[in-house]
């Protein structure tokens, strides 16, 4: 019998971020191995045209819920969504939701954030440092609550080489910013920022620094963990391997180079690619939930969910077996053969960019024209290229994170929630998963038909005078 999976049963499990990438994941999961819990809350914001409903239903009618909804027929019942707004004071949510929240919840997973690099430092503040706050202050008016899980980045403190499983301090406390935002416009707040951010690399990575910070200051008599994944990719094994759904990451960077896009990229091929499956994360992050709870501990734990140490692989490898997995399973409509160079330095990535890039993008641009369509390609490359830019800090740095905690925590699990709840990424054979990734970007993220495999491996024949081009 696995403990962590009868923990679950009877539980009130509330969730934020639940529509995103992680919390999808985190919802089937548990469903799957926990049917009888109670009931799944989950805070979601009203989007135009979709009523909350209907949002739940596109999450569970997709082919990742295909196998929970076997073990859990009456699924729909489990979740009840809860109209909410992070950005807004009480998560706007009513006074009836709010009562049922406080009484009912037993374990808090705190997924919701934003995750783009180049937020403005007001919106991120608010959604990863103050919206913490909030929830946290929430949660101290649970009389049932067992555990808060909050999960972090392992690139919060990207500005050290060498990240322990501790919280790091930042120079200014988040109190004082989440005031200032309330006064500073937006012109102070824009001037601010970098001397704010010193040597982060974005709003991002610094606000959820803030925000782990926020989680130690306000942690009370709260039972709490923080979970940090680094880049969190594809599923390994669960519910089936190879499952995406957003271009996030190094996911847009797949679809860019497949289609024959992108063709140069500053990276070091041996920098250390720390990529770990969301099914391990989620897998790491239930065994925190249950340990936090029945063994609480004394102090907030903080768990690396990285491969770098386990089992090390390197930007290079990654590339190599991207690009001769295309070679097998093409995307359709490539724009030219994937083919892609790391370059070292500034200029030669300048060259690139100029030769390999922006030129074959105006000419198709001048093609479209001629032939009375409307040109798209330098608006995409321009917007890719600005992508590449803000991925470059990751892709040229190595870091070093102790997983102390997490290694202590699968020691703590019996031979079958080892298995049930698997996140020991020595398992993890990088070529298979790889493989699979690229699959399942083509399937579940481009949503092309295996069957056109044959017409995507012609159409790059046809298209052999651009085949070698630059
Ligand atoms: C398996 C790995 C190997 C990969 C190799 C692939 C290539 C093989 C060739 C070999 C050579 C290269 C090898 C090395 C390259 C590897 C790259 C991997 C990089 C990984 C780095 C990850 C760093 C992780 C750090 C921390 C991790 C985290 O904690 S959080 C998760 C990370 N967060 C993100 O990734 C968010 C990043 N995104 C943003 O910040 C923004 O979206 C943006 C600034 C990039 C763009 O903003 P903008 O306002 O311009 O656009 P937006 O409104 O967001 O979208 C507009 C339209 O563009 C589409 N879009 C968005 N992103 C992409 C994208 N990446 N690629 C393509 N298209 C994209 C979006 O859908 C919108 O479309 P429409 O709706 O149709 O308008
Ligand atoms: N993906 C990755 O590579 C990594 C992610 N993480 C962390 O994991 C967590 C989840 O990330 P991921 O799933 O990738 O992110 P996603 O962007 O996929 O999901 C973000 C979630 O937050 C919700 N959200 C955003 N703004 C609000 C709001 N104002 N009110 C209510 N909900 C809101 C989104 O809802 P909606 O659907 O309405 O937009 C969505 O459910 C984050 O804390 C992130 O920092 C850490 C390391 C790596």
């Amino acid at each position: 019998m696995s403990m962590i999976a009868a923990f679950y049963g009877g539980k009130s499990i509330l969730i934020t971020g639940a529509t995103g990438f992680l919390g999808k994941v985190l919802i089937e999961k548990l469903c799957r191995t926990s049917p009888d819990l109670k009931v799944i809350y989950i805070l979601v914001r009203p989007k135009a045209g979709h009523t909350l409903q209907q949002r739940v239903s596109q999450i569970i009618n997709t082919k990742l819920f295909e196998k929970v909804r076997e073990v859990c027929p009456n699924l729909h019942e489990k979740i009840r969504a809860i109209s909410a707004d992070l950005n807004q004071n009480d998560f706007a949510i009513s006074k009836e939701d709010m009562q049922e929240l406080l009484s009912c919840t037993n374990i808090i997973f705190h997924c919701a954030a934003t995750v783009r690099f180049d937020d403005h430092l007001r919106h991120a503040v608010q959604l990863n440092v103050t919206a913490t706050q909030q929830l946290l202050f929430m949660a101290s008016q649970m009389p049932k609550l067992e555990a808060f899980i909050h999960i972090s980045t392992a690139f919060s403190n990207c500005n050290l080489k060498h990240i322990d499983e501790v919280i790091y301090p930042c120079s200014v406390e988040p109190k004082k910013i989440i005031d200032s935002m309330e006064w500073w416009d937006d012109a102070i707040v824009d001037e601010i920022a970098p001397k704010l951010m010193g040597d982060w690399p974005n709003t991002y990575t610094y606000t959820k620094a803030l925000g782990e910070m926020v989680v130690q200051q306000e942690s009370g008599n709260l039972n709490i963990a923080i979970i940090r994944p680094s880049i969190v990719g594809a599923t390994w094994q669960e519910p089936f391997p190879g499952w995406v759904d957003n271009l996030n990451g190094p996911n847009g960077m797949i679809v860019a180079a497949g289609r024959g896009f992108l063709r140069a990229i500053r990276a070091s091929p041996l920098a250390v690619a720390d990529l770990i499956p969301v099914d391990t994360v989620i897998n790491l992050t239930l065994a925190v939930g249950w340990y936090t709870a029945v063994h609480r501990p004394k102090s907030t734990l903080i768990y690396h969910c990285t491969s770098g140490n386990l089992n090390p692989c390197n930007w290079g490898k990654m590339g190599c077996q991207v690009l001769s997995t295309f070679e097998k399973i093409p995307f359709e409509k490539a724009f030219r053969r994937p083919h892609a160079d790391f370059t070292a330095n500034t200029i030669t990535v300048h060259y690139w960019n100029a030769v390999s890039h922006r030129a074959p993008a105006m000419i198709y641009d001048i093609y479209l024209w001629l032939t009375g369509r409307k040109p798209r390609m330098t608006k995409l490359m321009n917007r890719l290229l600005r992508t590449i830019s803000m991925l470059e800090y990751f892709i040229n740095r190595s870091w070093e994170w102790s997983t102390y905690n997490t290694e202590m925590l699968m020691s703590e699990l019996s031979p079958e929630d080892q298995r049930i709840f698997n996140f020991d990424v020595r398992q993890l054979n990088w070529l298979e998963y790889i493989e699979n990734y690229v699959l399942g970007v083509k399937k579940y993220l481009l949503k092309e038909d295996m069957a056109g495999i044959p017409e995507a491996k012609q159409h790059l024949r046809r298209s052999f005078p651009v085949y070698y081009a630059p």
